[in-house]
């Protein structure tokens, strides 16, 4: 049985003083939430004010990307031990921003994987296709490719314990979401290249999300699917009302 997994991408949003409103009052109203998981991913500048402010409440603290190296000379990165000791359990990698504006690969998105692994972070990992990949019949091939060399060398375990993200780019921040049996039959996609490539014990613990504007009356139908396991959230996970209606859902 896999446990849901919501997850805030609060992307370049929230000041210090904002987030510490923000993830409190998200504590608060989940307080009452069972058997779902919640992670809120805040800039890098407020991870210890949001690590304060949902001490105690069963939130939890992602980074919205990382550095493999664990220090050096690498002005503007940061470390994997460095999100740990913010208080981070999660880190996203490879999300669609950071591959179409920061130059992200496969490859460095497997680098930071296994950094993540040896940092005892969790990593979550996003995949998708662009409009134009949909379009010319290829989401399947991209997503698996980025399954395939994402995860390249990692063990049984780390990929069951990962999260895979799957946010179709032409539905992130547009108000079109996927419909939940497009979006089904990708994640279907997605397990079913995790089992060819780690066995079907790692395939049926792997916890794959939907993103891609996912609101709080598209969730339910979302997460009615068979492999749709939670939701990477943009845009309204920034409205502590409107994300914890995500989290009940
Ligand atoms: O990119 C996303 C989450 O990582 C999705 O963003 P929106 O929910 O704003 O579409």
């Amino acid at each position: 049985m896999r446990t849901p997994i919501i997850a805030g991408n609060w992307k370049m949003h929230k000041t210090i003083s904002e987030t510490t409103a923000l993830a409190r009052e998200l504590a608060a109203l989940t307080a009452d939430a069972k058997g779902v998981e919640v992670v809120i991913c805040p800039p890098f500048t407020a991870l210890a004010a949001a690590h304060e402010a949902v001490a105690g409440s069963a939130v939890k603290l992602g980074a919205q990307n990382m550095y493999w190296e664990p220090k050096g000379a690498f002005t503007g990165e940061i470390a994997p031990g460095m999100l740990s000791d913010a208080g981070c359990q999660y880190v996203i990698i490879g999300h669609s921003e950071r591959r179409q504006y920061f130059g992200e690969t496969d490859q460095t998105v497997n680098q930071k994987l296994k950094a993540a692994f040896a940092n005892n972070l969790i990593p979550i990992i996003c995949v998708g296709e662009t409009l134009d990949q949909r379009e010319a019949g290829t989401t399947e091939a991209v997503v698996g490719e980025q399954v395939q060399a994402g995860l390249a060398g990692l063990t049984e375990g780390q990929a069951a314990s990962l999260v895979i993200a799957y946010e179709p780019v032409w539905a992130i921040g547009t108000g079109r979401t996927a419909s939940s049996d497009d979006a089904n039959s990708v994640c279907r996609l997605i397990r079913a290249t995790v089992a060819k490539l780690f066995g079907q014990a790692s395939a049926d613990r792997v916890r794959i999300q939907y993103g891609g504007s996912v609101k709080a009356d598209n969730i339910a139908e979302l997460m009615a699917k068979s492999d749709i396991d939670g939701a990477l959230v943009g845009g309204a996970s920034l409205d502590a009302a409107g994300f914890s209606r995500i989290v009940k859902f």
